[in-house]
């Protein structure tokens, strides 16, 4: 079993708390994603599980055994690096074996498992190749053999897929994928790429300043973030904000005035609030319909993307918003459009950016 417990976690680089008191439980076998805007901690706190950066305080559990004074190489981790950290004079079978070799593993032991990861990677026909003679994607394979001999109950991934062209980010996603599901071991992974968090990802963990914002599936993120960060964060295209202000209306339902003076009404959902109070609308791109009754908007950038076409437009008090539409959609820049807008899709966020209500379709 290789659960890893955070309880209470900070870093300090000198005088600078870079974590600051993170609480987390990730689960034998999870693959747990951490996303955050740049310089957030995730490599930190993942260097910190991996044991090449010390605790400044807290505590750190790996399948149940705390790691305080426990070497890196003895946590039954293995981590895998962006820049991939071959060596370039060994070859791909001596840089995977290299560190079974390190801690005195006995050929007997080291071939079978080299077989096995060469395999599972497509490295076999490789083994004796130096890492200057393969593409980026093969090396990053070779990284993970590495990893993979090992056998650690925790994998660590720190941007592993960032050096590598579109397509082959896509390929070797599904691979990394494969190999949770085959491998069963638990999987930590950080990523600035929303495509990889949402499709990998059991749990994601969204990192702002060295405090967890919210914890969960990436749906649940999707449909229900807790504030106006996750909700941000999440989706790409990125939610649209528009400022406005709120009030209880008759039914248990919630009037709401749009900076630009447009009024609606949403379903309450037991939210309270007091007249007059000021809020945040959040609407996705994909949630509103051009040509339909609603928002009255000037385009001022139309994308045709083939599969959809994204029209970024402002309304009257100049909040700018982007609205996603299907691939014939076309209007012309200056032109006026208006934008239909699904009630059951809107999010509201009070004064201190905190959700009072979801727009969530799942329900
Ligand atoms: N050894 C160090 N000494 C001092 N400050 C450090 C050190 N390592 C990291 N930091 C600082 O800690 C903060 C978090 O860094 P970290 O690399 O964990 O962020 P990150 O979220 O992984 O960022 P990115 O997405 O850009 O890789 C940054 O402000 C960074 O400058």
């Amino acid at each position: 079993m290789a659960e890893v417990t955070l309880r209470a976690i900070t870093k300090s680089f000198g005088d600078v708390k870079i974590i600051k008191g993170v609480d987390l439980q990730i689960a034998d076998g999870e693959f747990c994603v951490f996303v955050g805007p740049s310089g957030c901690g995730k490599s930190t706190l993942l260097r910190m599980i991996a044991g090449l950066e010390d605790i400044t305080s807290g505590s750190l559990s790996i399948g149940g055994k705390e790691m305080a004074d426990v070497e890196p190489a003895d946590r039954g981790v293995a981590m895998v690096f962006q820049s991939y950290a071959l060596y370039p004079h060994m070859t791909v079978k001596d840089n995977i074996s290299f560190g079974l070799r390190m801690t005195g593993h006995k050929q007997a032991d080291i071939a079978p498992r080299l077989t096995r990861a060469a395999e599972m990677l497509q490295l076999t026909h490789l083994l004796d190749r130096k890492p200057s003679q393969l593409s980026g994607g093969q090396r990053q394979r070779v990284a993970i053999g590495r990893a993979i001999v090992r056998e650690p109950g925790v994998f660590l991934f720190d941007e592993p897929l960032s050096n590598l062209d579109a397509a082959l980010r896509v390929q070797m996603r599904t691979e990394i994928g494969k190999l949770h599901a085959d491998l069963g071991a638990t999987m930590i992974y950080v990523t600035h790429d929303q495509v990889e968090a949402m499709t990998m990802a059991d749990k994601i963990v969204v990192l702002n300043g060295g405090v967890i914002e919210q914890v969960g599936s990436p749906l649940e993120l999707y449909h229900r973030p807790r504030n106006l960060f996750v909700a941000g964060f999440i989706g790409s295209p990125k939610m649209n904000f528009i400022p406005g202000t709120a009030a209880p209306a008759a039914d248990g339902k919630i009037a709401v005035t749009l900076k630009d003076g447009t009024q609606l009404t949403l379903d309450g959902r037991g939210a309270k609030l007091s007249s007059g109070q000021p809020v945040t609308l959040g609407i996705r791109p994909e949630h509103l319909a051009p040509g339909q009754d609603g928002l009255k908007a000037t385009v001022k950038l139309a994308e045709y993307l083939g599969s959809e076409t994204m029209f970024y437009a402002a309304l009257a008090d100049g909040s700018e918003i982007a609205v996603k539409a299907d691939g014939l959609a076309k209007a012309a820049i200056g032109s006026a459009l208006s934008i239909g807008l699904n009630p059951a899709a809107c999010h509201l966020f009070n004064a201190d950016g905190v959700a009072i209500i979801h727009g969530d379709l799942t329900r």
